[in-house]
């Protein structure tokens, strides 16, 4: 009865996952996966340490296999994708052959791709000319870093899959990655990164996915995250001494920091929060209601389900 469905599916999903489930042992490191990235989108997965995001990486590059469900690139297997050369990745454990320069390895990984580039223009995309005839065990972890990044662009990919990519770049560096992943994903290809780094999800993505314990806990954009996260910050100073335990029976409150004579909080409601802060006969300073970063929501999102599974 599905059939006249997932044949137009398919033509559109450049990744699908369908209840993927993973497990090492009792552990289970992808938990009921289901998701469709397509055509164009530069998606963020983020996630706290062994959240899953790596294994989901695996398995969708057919490193690793399901236990159970499904996982599609361009409608078929990802063995079928990566051989026909539509999937470029930048693994975070991928170790470099050490004898060989980076002009070397980066003609071999050309030489391999169905659809290479010109050495020179991956060189000079990854911005390598420089240490072009450097031996590859000679390079510092940036340097390393952007020879990896060298290789997942060899050829003409659809999808380019990155874990932690910018980890050891200087700010330079990574500001000239993302610019030349915006480009990848401006020519249409699909962009998919991990990273630890929160406001690379929020300048660069167009969508975000949140795994916690291999289970997708937040798919939107990032703005649509933070809102998701039902909290907005406050912050105030306040003089003389702080009665921390008045301010932490206010209502609709999250968090709490106070420091100094600053007073930092995050509220499911901040009128209601200020107005008794008014209550108590306080008069803060400096007041400011503001929305919550990525991090902080990313961190409110995270913590609600720590708390509801505990
Ligand atoms: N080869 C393996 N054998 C056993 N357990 C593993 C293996 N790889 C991962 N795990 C476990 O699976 C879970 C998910 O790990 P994974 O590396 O996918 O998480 P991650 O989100 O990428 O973490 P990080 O941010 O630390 O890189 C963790 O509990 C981890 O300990």
């Amino acid at each position: 009865m599905t059939t006249t469905a997932v044949p137009a599916a398919t033509t559109t999903t450049v990744v699908g996952f369908d209840q993927v489930t993973k497990s090492y042992g009792g552990n289970r490191a992808v938990d009921g996966l289901s998701l469709r990235l397509h055509p164009g989108e530069t998606v963020a997965l983020l996630g706290p340490n062994g959240a899953g995001k790596s294994t989901t990486l695996d398995l969708l590059l057919g490193l690793k296999q399901p236990d159970s469900g499904t996982v599609s690139l361009f409608g078929g297997t990802p063995r079928e994708a990566i051989v026909a050369g539509r999937v470029g990745a930048m693994l975070q454990s991928g170790g470099l052959m050490d004898e060989v320069t980076v002009t070397e390895l980066v003609k071999l990984s050309c030489s391999l791709h169905p659809k290479p580039y010109p050495v020179s223009e991956v060189l000079a995309r990854a911005g390598i000319t420089q240490i072009a005839d450097r031996k590859v065990n000679k390079l510092s972890g940036g340097q390393a870093q952007r020879v990896r990044f060298a290789l997942a662009t060899a050829g003409d990919s659809d999808l380019i899959i990155l874990d932690e990519p910018t980890t050891g770049m200087d700010v330079s560096a990574r500001q000239a990655f993302w610019a030349t992943m915006r480009e990848q994903a401006d020519q249409g290809r699909t962009v998919l990164f991990a990273t630890h780094y929160l406001e690379e999800a929020d300048a660069i993505a167009d969508r975000v996915l949140v795994l916690h314990r291999g289970r997708l806990l937040a798919d939107g954009t990032a703005a649509e995250i933070k809102a998701r996260a039902g909290a907005r910050r406050i912050s105030f100073d306040l003089d003389g001494e702080i009665d921390e335990s008045a301010l932490r029976a206010l209502p609709a409150l999250r968090t709490l920091d106070v420091s100094g004579q600053t007073v930092r909080a995050q509220s499911a409601d901040p009128d209601a929060t200020v107005h008794a802060l008014y209550g108590l006969g306080l008069y803060p300073r400096n007041l400011e209601v503001a929305g919550l970063g990525l991090e902080q929501a990313f961190v409110a999102i995270t913590q609600a389900e720590e708390a509801e599974q505990s």
